[in-house]
């Protein structure tokens, strides 16, 4: 399946996102991050797994230009490429119905109203929410709450997708339809990245070109691996190797 979204960006082999020596110490002295290099070019899809604790929603943070709460920030990053963050809560307003929130992002983002509202019908079906663009938030499952903040990121087109455990409340078959649908995205073609937090290994096999694995706290990369187009048995135990280097037998 290629999923056709639209995106306000050009083609391009450009770098959306580096970071060169990122450290991110909070109050406290905990440092949640220790030189962590990082590269994300136009086209790619990367996922970012690692125990919990170690600091991905922070990298995530830092990579969607924003300075985490408290948080000293050493290092370099670089990349102007417009980005779209999907924060782990899933931040919808409790007062507006379900197509009002969806827009929020591209209202701010100054899309046309009648464009906008036309592309998240287009997506409330792709996303299984049919139906449901008048329902109040509570009355949403869990899971579609999460494919309604999805939504609202893709929305706007923006080039660079940072999403942090998108489909953690996704029941199995849910989870694995709106996996087809990023593995649909036409990344390269749109000029679109997207940078993937998830616990999952196979879920990041499945999406992604890389996998970059952080340690426990303070985050380092220990592999940043290409996941090969066939046969990823190998890379699988890599990863797990990567995630935990004491259960190697
Ligand atoms: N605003 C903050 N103030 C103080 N400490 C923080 C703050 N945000 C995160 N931390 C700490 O930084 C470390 C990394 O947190 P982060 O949320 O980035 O980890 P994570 O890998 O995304 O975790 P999880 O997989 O459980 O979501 C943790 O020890 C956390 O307690």
């Amino acid at each position: 399946m290629t999923t056709s979204l639209s995106t306000d960006a050009p083609s391009t082999s450009a770098l959306a996102r580096e970071v060169i020596g990122l450290t991110v110490t909070f109050p406290g002295d905990l440092v949640a991050l220790q030189d962590v290099d990082l590269q994300v070019r136009v086209g790619e899809f990367v996922a970012v797994v690692g125990p919990s604790g170690c600091g991905k929603s922070t990298l995530l943070r830092v990579l969607a230009g924003l300075t985490p709460t408290g948080a000293t920030v050493t290092g370099t990053t670089a990349g102007t490429t417009p980005a779209a963050w999907m924060p782990q809560r899933d931040g919808l307003l409790p007062w507006r119905r379900a197509l009002p929130n969806a827009l929020v992002g591209a209202r701010i983002a100054g899309i046309d109203r009648d464009v906008a509202d036309a592309r998240a019908r287009a997506l409330f079906d792709e996303f299984g929410l049919a139906g449901f663009e008048r329902a109040w938030p509570h009355e949403l499952s869990g899971g579609m709450r999460q494919r309604l903040a999805l939504l609202r990121t893709c929305l706007p087109g923006r080039p660079v997708l940072l999403l942090d455990e998108p489909f953690g409340a996704l029941d199995a078959i849910t989870r694995r339809r709106m996996n087809a649908w990023l593995a649909g995205l036409d990344l390269a073609g749109h000029g679109r990245a997207v940078v993937l937090v998830t616990h999952d290994v196979d879920e990041a096999l499945l999406l992604a070109d890389r996998v970059v694995v952080l340690s426990d706290r303070p985050g380092r990369v220990v592999l940043d691996l290409p996941v090969p187009r066939e046969g990823t048995d190998g890379a699988r135990h890599a990863l797990l190797d990567a995630l935990d280097p004491q259960g190697r037998s």
